[in-house]
């Protein structure tokens, strides 16, 4: 996925730029339309420099204009705009999933007054300047790198507000599924903020400038890392892959289509009205059980998924975007694509309709005392109702497609995740003060 609608995003993304930042963002999107991810410097005709230089750093002399960025670090994303940030553009390199409970004594003031630091914190460093307090310099010389900042709401946080009457429909609890074995330390939460960027350090900055400015209204309750592959890294833009070898994200919807806004956002006229242009976002940590899968051949592996390992193609023939034939049979009239294989069984004709966006980061933290890799995938898909997204979809799976057994649901986690700020607005804003 980080891919095809990678690079396109990110030349809609710099497009944007170019109406908000004057000539900086013309001739970044005339760079993206060139050289796209190969990473070539901006050079003289002149582009963004990461917030600190010219500052001080004694090589740039005082103008910083000899470190222009490369279109790496210049790529930006709006932090204003319909959709908060983070839904729709490409996968990034690094992210981080942290989640965070109101701390006791804290109502619907403080929160008010957090989603509005975080709100300022997330326009600031996705613009590429520090923050407005206490900046630790992390990010220093790097340029915005895509970084986007969203924040959502969980099920605890209405009560913890006394916002009871506001708390969506939409974000009651998800069912029991049978093949769950997750962590309730590590599930849900009151308040969650995805990072991702394009530079490990400067999604790192956003992280610790969010984590500061919860101060005392509210503590971490979990935090996950994860990556994806760097812009640049393949001789095309291609989809991603994740641990377990697979193209992942082929057949995830595209802005494109027609009923995309349908299927992923709230609409302007949704319920509650605080939703309008929002998403929910239904988050999974799925550990990869890497040493059972790694047995399988090759052969063994794509007729768990129903595409090809080597180009995502579907074993029906093709190429990764040729359309699944879910008929055809081999000589000995047996399916090409095995009845229970993973991308016949999620696809959405045969869920009713259900349809969601995967935008995942892979993640490995370390090795399990099993001896085991901690390794698998921060499955985050959005969708306009859960119910008509992963829910269905999920039950289909926790029946017993031919992936469930190589991966483990440990955490769950579901957000609503508002539409994005206007000018001077901050995120959350029409709930807090509605
Ligand atoms: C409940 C939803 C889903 C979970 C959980 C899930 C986990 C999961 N998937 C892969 C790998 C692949 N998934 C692919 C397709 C695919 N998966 C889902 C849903 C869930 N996956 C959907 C809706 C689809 C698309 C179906 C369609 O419209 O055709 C594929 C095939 C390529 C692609 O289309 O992306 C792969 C590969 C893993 C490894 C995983 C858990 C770790
Ligand atoms: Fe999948």
């Amino acid at each position: 996925m980080a891919d095809q609608s990678t690079k396109e995003n990110n030349k809609e993304t710099a497009a944007e730029g170019a109406q908000h930042h004057g000539d900086q963002g013309i001739s970044r999107r005339r760079l993206l339309g060139t050289a796209g991810a190969t990473g070539l410097a901006l050079g003289a005709a002149g582009g963004a420099t990461g917030y600190a230089v010219g500052a001080s750093d004694g090589d740039s002399g005082s103008s910083g204009s000899s470190l222009a960025l490369t279109s790496v670090g210049a790529d930006m994303a709006m932090f204003h705009g319909k959709h908060q940030p983070g839904i729709t553009e490409g996968l990034q390199a690094s992210g981080h999933l942290v989640a965070f409970d109101l701390a006791a004594g804290a109502g619907r003031t403080e929160a008010a007054a957090l989603l509005r630091r975080w709100s300022d914190t997330a326009r600031r460093l996705m613009a590429g300047e520090a923050a407005a307090h206490d900046d630790t310099d992390v990010a220093r010389d790097a340029g915005p790198s895509s970084l986007t900042v969203t924040f959502g709401f969980g099920y605890g946080f209405f009560a913890r507000t006394g916002l009871e009457k506001q708390r969506p429909v939409a974000l009651d609890p998800l069912p029991e599924f049978s093949s769950d074995h997750l962590d309730k330390a590590r599930s849900n939460g009151d308040l969650w903020v995805q990072i991702g960027a394009n530079d490990a350090l400067v999604a790192f900055h956003a992280l610790r400038a969010v984590q500061k400015d919860a101060g005392s209204a509210a503590r971490v309750r979990w935090q996950m890392n994860g990556f994806n592959r760097s812009p640049g890294a393949t001789g095309r833009p291609m989809t991603a892959r994740n641990l377990m070898g697979q193209i992942d994200g082929t057949r995830n919807p595209k802005p494109s289509e027609a009923d995309f806004d349908q299927r992923i956002f709230v609409p302007a006229s949704g319920e509650p009205s605080w939703m309008a242009n929002g998403s929910y976002a239904v988050v999974r940590r799925i550990r990869m059980l890497l040493d059972d899968w790694e047995q399988l051949s090759v052969k063994q592996q794509e007729d768990v998924v129903g595409r090809r390992k080597a180009n995502g193609a579907p074993l029906s023939g093709g190429t990764e975007t040729t359309a699944m034939d879910l008929e055809k049979v081999d000589a000995n009239g047996d399916l090409v694509v095995p009845i229970n294989a993973h991308a016949r069984i999620t696809r959405p004709d045969e869920n009713g309709g259900a349809a969601i966006l995967r935008r995942p980061f892979s993640f490995h933290d370390g090795i399990g005392a099993d001896g085991t890799p901690d390794a698998g995938l921060l499955f985050v898909c959005w969708q306009a109702d859960p119910l008509r997204g992963f829910v269905p979809v999920q039950r289909k799976l926790d029946r017993g497609d031919a992936l469930s057994k190589f991966i483990r649901h440990e955490s769950s986690g579901l957000f609503a995740v508002p539409g994005g700020a206007g000018e001077g607005e901050y995120v959350g804003q029409w709930l807090l003060e509605g």
